[in-house]
């Protein structure tokens, strides 16, 4: 067992062209890895298949179907591997992870978005229909995700109980049913056709539109439902979609859709009819704890332990945060330049300075426990010169990484150990934004024709491009408590992505959040205007909420400490220094 890059596991468990970088899921048949083709830096999903429990023939059948397939909905299959601890499917990766995962985080889906993955996943089908393959398992959990400039793309996964239509009656009997819960009635008495999947994309419509399945209970309960009793769709759900889950779920299968493209043409229909936004609930109004005025606009904000910095131009400011509010201020003038960013770490308070094209980076040590706070004092620790410049320092304040632009080297990226700068490793590239995500390894945005591409970097200057988003992003975030855990802020949605494995969820967001910070129990995302998103840990929206500032005002920085949010505001004339309680919306 060695250490990977990525985690504590056999890094080479799938041989020696894949290096595992994490467990994924877990199936009927073996284990789900996350793995990178070595040579191409490819991401990959490593299905193994234990030979206890996949017989030959069973996985002879799954390997020629899947063989059978390329479709951009269907998981494009590469080949088969075999190493030491058994055979490895090699697939394309789907960074999205299950419909069933969307579709158990409330909020995430309007209606024209379920149909768009609808009309995704009847267009597998009809590949595989003209292939003479039915499914005969669609449900959520078989349904993955990888992202797209427009949302969500869904691929059909596990043909494991895939039938071929010519198959002999003896053949097909094998024990594998399929699941109860979108099983059409014929498939209860061994029966298939196209027909049956087209009722399970029904079932899979009616769920996505309303939250939950038309039947539950008992295997024999569904059994029952599915044979009997009609789906009862409320009202208020556009004509168009009732009646394609109506048609899709008839009891017969001849009265169903005759193919995938009827039905594929109404989906189509109802999608371009269906262009109302997600509805948003009114955001809550956060009680105000304390207030302060302000004579300048701040420029960053940090906090520690019990003491909030304010960067005013060109000085910084230390005062106590206690349950009265904010104490006097104790001044630090900065001769640097002005103050651009603060980073407060278990070595002290960080501050990035500018002056034209000169940037500082000074640092106030940690006072030690019989030295009082102010008696501390502020030194630079290095200068650059340079037309662009992009700082960050790691949370622990133990490297610190700076990314400079020159017209003759392209961008180049340093890891300097803090507070000596000792050079530990350089990297090429020009980031948008970057992040050192422990002492070992960073991760970089580099922008591309769509979107960014997420690079991670080692500590001996080695890159790999390891995912892409979609859009361009305008800040990127590291978990207060997971290390390989980011958020990457961009307009309409953001990404919530853990490294280790690749897992990215797209978080649909009642605001274009400016500003971002990291806090034990998530994330606390704000506007200028005074929207304030608040998200979990895993990635979830927990609340939208309103910061009671004035018409004229507007947010300059947040940062947050404890359970308090702390915001600074700016008039133009006049600003002010805000904290509010989150306890009660973090619960
Ligand atoms: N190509 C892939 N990309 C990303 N994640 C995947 C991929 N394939 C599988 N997974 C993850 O691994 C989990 C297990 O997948 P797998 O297909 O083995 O199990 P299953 O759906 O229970 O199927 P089976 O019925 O064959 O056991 C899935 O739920 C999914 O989270």
């Amino acid at each position: 067992m060695k250490t990977c890059p990525l985690g504590t596991i056999d890094k080479n468990i799938a041989g020696p062209k894949y290096r595992v970088l994490g467990p994924i899921g877990q199936g009927q048949f073996g284990r789900v890895f996350c793995g990178i083709h070595r040579q191409t830096g490819k991401i990959v999903a490593l299905k193994q298949l234990d030979n206890s429990r996949l017989t030959t023939p069973r996985f002879l059948h799954e390997l020629n179907l899947l063989a059978s397939l390329q479709h951009p909905n269907i998981v494009a299959f590469h080949t088969l591997e075999y190493s030491k601890s058994g055979r490895y499917l090699v697939m394309d990766y789907c960074e999205g992870g299950t419909l069933r995962q969307l579709i158990d985080t409330p909020g995430q889906l309007n209606l024209k978005q379920s149909l768009q993955l609808v009309i995704d996943v009847v267009e597998g089908l009809a590949h595989a229909h003209q292939r003479g393959i039915v499914h005969c398992d669609l449900k959520p959990e078989n349904v993955l995700l990888t992202l797209t400039a427009t949302g969500w793309m869904a691929h059909l996964s596990d043909f494991g109980v895939a039938r071929l239509l010519a198959e002999p009656d003896s053949e097909t009997r094998r024990g594998d049913t399929g699941s109860p819960a979108y099983m059409a009635p014929e498939r209860f008495y061994s029966s298939y056709s196209p027909a049956s999947d087209f009722y399970a994309a029904g079932v899979l419509l009616y769920e996505l539109v309303l939250g939950h399945r038309p039947f539950s209970g008992t295997p024999g309960d569904l059994m029952t439902a599915h044979l009997n009793q009609f789906l009862e769709i409320p009202d208020t759900i556009p004509t168009v979609v009732s009646d394609i889950i109506r048609q899709a779920t008839q009891k017969l299968p001849q009265k169903r859709f005759d193919s995938a493209q009827s039905m594929l043409k109404l989906l189509r229909l109802a999608a371009a009819a269906e262009e109302r936004p997600t509805p948003i609930s009114p955001p809550s109004e956060l009680p105000v704890l304390h207030t302060t005025a302000l004579a300048a606009t701040v420029l960053a904000l940090a906090t520690d332990a019990d003491q909030l910095y304010c960067g005013l131009d060109s000085q910084v400011t230390c005062q106590s945060i206690t349950p009265a509010g904010f104490d006097e201020p104790t001044q630090y003038p900065i001769t640097q330049g002005r103050v651009m960013q603060m980073w407060s770490s278990p070595q002290g308070l960080f501050i990035r300075t500018q002056r034209a094209t000169a940037h500082a980076l000074c640092w106030r040590p940690k006072a030690s426990e019989n030295e009082a706070a102010q008696d501390s004092s502020v030194h630079t620790l290095g200068t650059w010169q340079s037309e662009s410049l992009k700082m960050t320092v790691e949370s622990g304040g133990e490297w610190l990484g700076v990314a400079t632009e020159s017209s003759r080297l392209g961008g180049q990226c340093q890891i300097l150990r803090l507070p000596t700068l000792q050079p530990r490793c350089s990297v090429a590239g020009s980031p948008t934004h970057w992040l050192t995500l422990d002492d070992r390894r960073g991760i970089m945005a580099i922008p591309e024709a769509q979107g960014v591409c997420l690079r991670l970097f080692n500590r001996r200057g080695n890159t790999f491009d390891y995912c892409r988003l979609p859009r361009p992003i305008h800040q990127l975030i590291q978990s207060q408590t997971h290390p390989y855990q980011v958020l990457a802020l961009a307009a309409e949605a953001s990404f919530w992505i853990t490294l280790n494995p690749l897992r990215i969820k797209q978080i649909a967001l009642p605001l274009s959040p400016t500003f971002g910070v990291a806090t034990p129990w998530g994330y606390l995302l704000a506007n200028q205007t005074g929207g304030v998103a608040l998200i979990n840990e895993s990635g979830d929206l927990l609340r939208h909420l309103n910061l009671p500032v004035g018409n004229q005002d507007v947010v300059s920085e947040i940062a947050s400490h404890q359970s308090q949010l702390i915001a600074a505001t700016w008039s133009g004339q006049h600003g002010a220094l805000y904290s509010f309680d989150l306890q009660p919306f973090i619960q």
